[in-house]
């Protein structure tokens, strides 16, 4: 019956969660590293354990062909994430990784990949306590190899490979709802490219509107308006890490992003993420910073189009710049390199421009979790500072 296996699991139960008592922090104590199991669970005979090393042209391309046929698809089943090679390479490569997080299940005779799943070191605070997480994500199975309970024993296999690294805590999303959420954002989207949204079915033309009356309406400038507004290069990580972690300071969970951390995952990479910041023309000092990374979908069905360009707004800060006029010029970028539409979740100070930049809501929720992490309430989106890929 319903989360049979999350009942079996250190995370917030339902039935706790009325329970004022319980206390914040790790819900069960580190194993001595001698009781950690040291061989892999055991998967249904016809299937394998394998370690994918994405640095491999060859074994890159199977995981790739893997999600982009398998993985996660909107509610209608009208779009399927597909992430680029490059994005999965970045995603899965920051400072500190490990191989043998990045688990696939092949099968035994025909060495097929079937199912992923994978995990990436982060330093993250939860209120005053830094604690090293593994960011859980690309859970996939193979449609065809759905409901054989491969999850569970995929889960277990990369929580056992997480705690060898006597690392104990975990953060995941999912857009169902299990055991226990610790925030649920809602998603919002902005057209860049109304015709093509509403020819593709991602949006509806709206009553008593015409094609060319909605062209017009998510109309943007050719350029940015913000004086100062340029693209983040190597030099600005001292300042922009700063920048970052002054303002992550103010949210319950946040990364505890450090200079490599900044490195990695904000500077700029083609095709992948995109970053933009505000030095002031007087005092060049670094005063905002916008970013949004480059998840296409598959639009599934479709004569005209087969993908769907898909900015995803990242890490945002706002000091000087109104928030307004700082997205909006992340927009126009959006929109200058092709993007169809710019989404994003109702986190941080988000809901501060999301109406007035003309989001809209989307149709789905995107839950938040902590494994072996007990957060004391339910947190509002706004006091959420992490957005994982
Ligand atoms: C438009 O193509 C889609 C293809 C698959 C699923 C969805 C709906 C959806 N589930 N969207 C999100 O989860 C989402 C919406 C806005 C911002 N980030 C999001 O998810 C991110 C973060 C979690 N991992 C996937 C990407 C849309």
């Amino acid at each position: 019956q319903r989360h049979k296996f999350w009942e079996t699991q250190p995370v917030g139960q339902f039935k706790d969660l009325g329970d004022a008592s319980l206390p914040e922090g790790p819900i069960e104590p580190p194993t001595p590293l001698t009781e950690v199991k040291h061989e892999p669970y055991n998967l249904p005979s016809p299937y394998e354990w394998t370690t994918c090393d994405l640095d491999s042209e060859d074994m890159c391309s199977e995981v790739y062909l893997l999600l982009t046929n398998n993985y996660v698809e909107d509610d209608e089943n009208m779009f399927r994430f597909n992430y680029s090679k490059e994005f999965l390479r970045w995603a899965l490569h920051p400072p500190g990784y490990y191989k043998s997080w990045h688990i696939g299940v092949r099968v035994k005779t025909s060495k097929k990949l079937v199912a992923f799943i994978t995990g990436v070191p982060a330093k993250i605070r939860a209120r005053d306590t830094v604690v090293v997480m593994a960011e859980i994500n690309f859970l996939c199975v193979h449609k065809k190899l759905r409901s054989k309970r491969l999850a569970p024993v995929m889960i277990k296999e990369v929580t056992r490979r997480v705690h060898l690294e006597n690392i104990w805590q975990a953060a995941y999303t999912a857009g169902v709802v299990l055991p226990t959420p610790v925030s649920t954002c809602q998603y919002w989207h902005r057209s860049l490219n109304p015709k093509k949204l509403i020819d593709v079915g991602f949006s509806r033309l709206g009553a008593r509107m015409t094609m060319s009356r909605t062209i017009k309406l998510y109309k943007l400038p050719d350029q940015t308006v913000t004086p100062g507004f340029r693209k983040m290069e190597p030099h600005d990580v001292p300042a922009v890490t700063r920048l970052l972690r002054d303002y992550l300071k103010q949210f319950v969970v946040a990364p505890d992003f450090d200079e490599n951390d900044v490195e990695h995952w904000l500077l700029p990479k083609e095709g992948v993420v995109d970053s933009y910041l505000v030095e002031s023309p007087e005092s060049h000092e670094i005063t905002d910073f916008c970013s949004f990374y480059t998840l296409p979908s598959s639009i599934l069905g479709n004569q005209n189009y087969s993908t769907l360009k898909a900015a995803y707004s990242y890490y945002n800060v706002s000091t000087k710049t109104p928030w307004i006029q700082l997205m909006n010029d992340a927009l126009i970028v959006a929109k200058k390199k092709d993007f169809d539409v710019f989404n994003a979740l109702d986190v941080m100070h988000n809901e501060t421009f999301l109406k007035e930049l003309k989001f809209g809501p989307g149709d789905g929720q995107l839950h938040y979790y902590l494994y072996n992490y007990r957060i004391k309430h339910v947190l509002r989106p706004s006091e959420l500072g992490l957005v994982l890929l």
